[in-house]
């Protein structure tokens, strides 16, 4: 006893005397030796292959891991254990789960600089932006770890004293397929209710990006789930094909573009499994004239340029009452010039690389297209180069606006996925309306007003799964997140999600004799 709480004492000297993980880690150095995937509750080598694939740091061009893509033997032992695991945690009682993440919730806390400097270094993102993605993440695990606690079924009343009750039940081994633009926060989104509903997870993040869901299992490991509750995969199409078609597979929640969407839902359709698609968008943000024109400007800087554009609920149809035009386009123009591009663990930095060579020669080629059909460049849309020689091969592009663009230009009508904001002006809110919604697309959109009636009554017509009122891209959450239309179906985040991580189960119990029709 005196000798544990000894160490116990001694322990935060003794992390401090250990190297800080973030200190070793800078634009330019890091690598990665160990494997990348985890099963059972421990980073393996996959059991084998379906090829090989190489993650970069967009900052410098630097290849930082080449890893093993999983086969269909390493899915079925990752499936194998998350299904072991989940005979496990299933028993579990609310508040037993609620624990274990919350817990997972303070090392992430603790973990914050170290997560988010991983995530910086493989997606590009500026430091400042991945430590809110990762608040975010712990934010989210503690929520769920909250109504973890509360989950309950109802109690129903029958004549002759019967009675039924529901029970709200796992749904066994999830599957989560991720994006490349928020990976440690989308395997967050998708395991934290996936654990707190009582289910297993295994996790696919995308070939981009997959060093940092790798943090996320050791915490849960660290957190005190069962071995084998979480696991990662690596790999590309293959892989995640043999996740979505394998029989023991109860759900697969999906975050990438429209396309894959299309193929995970046949898939899921073949085993009748229930599917989360978030999916692409080209969302409208709507600027009356009688906006915060501070507000407004901020919020469309927002609707824009996080991730250096590759948001997928990003407003980049930026319609701008006639009156505010001029003045707005100025500001916005203004303050776009002013972003700060380069280095993305640089404090200042507000701006990173793209995610890839081949994306930022696609997202310009958006530019030259707009070009080509009309649009006005009235600042940025070609390669930056930083003056420090060590990021010259990086993927930087600069913040671009364009204007005098049209209903149906490429770029008006197209997910670009890069800074690329799309100015179009309007005279009255029926037209707005009309135009805003005259897209495949309904994953979110935004209004800026001052009049709280407008407000409301645009929202309500916006086909669009998520809105903003006088900002944008802010994720509370505890607000349901998802898409209309193409944009997809189910929720992340929010009370509800629990239903699409659950099932329920009717018990009818009869008090009295049966009464037989035969
Ligand atoms: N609604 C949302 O929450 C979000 C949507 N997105 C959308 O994702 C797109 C960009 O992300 P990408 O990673 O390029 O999308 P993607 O669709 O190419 O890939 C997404 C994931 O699916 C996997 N995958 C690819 N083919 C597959 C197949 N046949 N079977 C199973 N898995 C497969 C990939 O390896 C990756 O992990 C954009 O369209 C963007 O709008 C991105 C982030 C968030
Ligand atoms: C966090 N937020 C709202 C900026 C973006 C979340 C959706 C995505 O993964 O693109």
């Amino acid at each position: 006893m005196f000798l544990r709480a000894g160490l116990a004492a001694l322990s935060p000297l003794l992390r401090s005397l250990r190297p800080s993980p973030v200190a070793a880690m800078s634009t330019g150095n890091f690598v990665v030796s160990q494997p990348l995937n985890y099963r059972g509750g421990a980073r393996v080598e996959p059991a084998d292959a379906s090829g090989t694939e190489k993650a970069f740091e967009p900052a410098t061009g630097r290849v930082i891991a080449t890893f093993t893509c999983s086969g269909e033997k390493e899915v079925n032992l990752a499936v194998q254990n998350a299904k072991a695991a989940f005979k496990i945690w299933s028993q579990k009682s609310g508040m037993e789960r609620c624990r274990i993440l919350l817990e997972a919730a303070r090392i992430i806390r603790e973990r914050e600089d170290e997560i988010a400097t991983m995530e910086c270094i493989n997606n590009g993102k500026s430091i400042f932006e991945a430590r809110l993605d990762i608040d975010i993440s712990w934010q989210c695990l503690e929520y769920y770890a909250g109504l973890a606690a509360s989950m309950a079924g109802e109690h129903i009343q029958l004549p002759g004293g019967s009675f039924g009750y529901t029970r709200r039940e796992p749904l066994g081994v999830c599957v989560g397929i991720g994006a490349w633009n928020y990976p440690f926060q989308i395997a967050s989104w998708k395991s934290a209710p996936a654990l707190a509903c009582g289910n297993a997870m295994v996790f696919k993040p995308s070939p981009f990006t997959p060093v940092s869901a790798l943090l996320l299992a050791e915490i849960y490991t660290e957190a005190g789930v069962p071995p084998g509750l979480f696991n990662v995969v690596q790999g590309g199409a293959a892989t995640g094909q043999f996740l979505c078609q394998h029989p023991d597979v109860a759900k697969v929640s999906f975050t990438g573009s429209v396309p894959t969407g299309m193929k995970i839902m046949e898939m899921s359709a073949k085993g009748i499994k229930p599917v989360t698609l978030e999916l692409g968008g080209k969302s409208p943000l709507i600027i009356f004239s009688d906006c915060d024109m501070n507000n407004a400007v901020k919020g469309a800087l927002m609707a824009n340029f996080l991730t250096q554009g590759q948001v997928c609920c990003n407003g980049t149809r930026v319609f701008v009452q006639k009156e505010i035009l001029d003045k707005f386009t100025e500001e916005v123009v203004k303050q776009t010039q002013r972003i700060k591009i380069g280095d993305p663990l640089l404090e200042d930095t507000r701006m990173g690389p793209l995610i890839n060579r081949p994306h930022l020669e696609r997202v310009l080629g958006f530019v030259k297209v707009a070009k080509e059909q009309g649009a006005k460049v009235l600042c940025g849309g070609d390669i930056y180069v930083p003056e420090d020689p060590k990021l010259k091969d990086g993927y930087y592009m600069r913040p671009c606006v364009l204007t005098n663009c049209r209903d149906d230009m490429t770029c008006v009508k197209e997910e670009i996925f890069g800074p690329v904001m799309s100015i179009l002006s309007f005279d009255t809110e029926a037209e707005v309306l009309e135009r805003a919604n005259d897209t495949t697309f309904g994953l979110a959109a935004g209004v800026f007003t001052r009049d709280i009636q407008r407000a409301h009554r645009v929202v309500a017509e916006l086909q669009a799964g998520t809105c903003f009122i006088n900002n944008y891209n802010v994720s509370p959450v505890e607000l349901p997140f998802g898409g209309y239309k193409k944009s997809g179906f189910g929720r992340e985040n929010g009370r509800v999600t629990i239903e699409y991580y659950s099932q329920l189960k009717t018990v009818c119990v009869e008090m009295g004799d049966v009464e037989s029709a035969f």
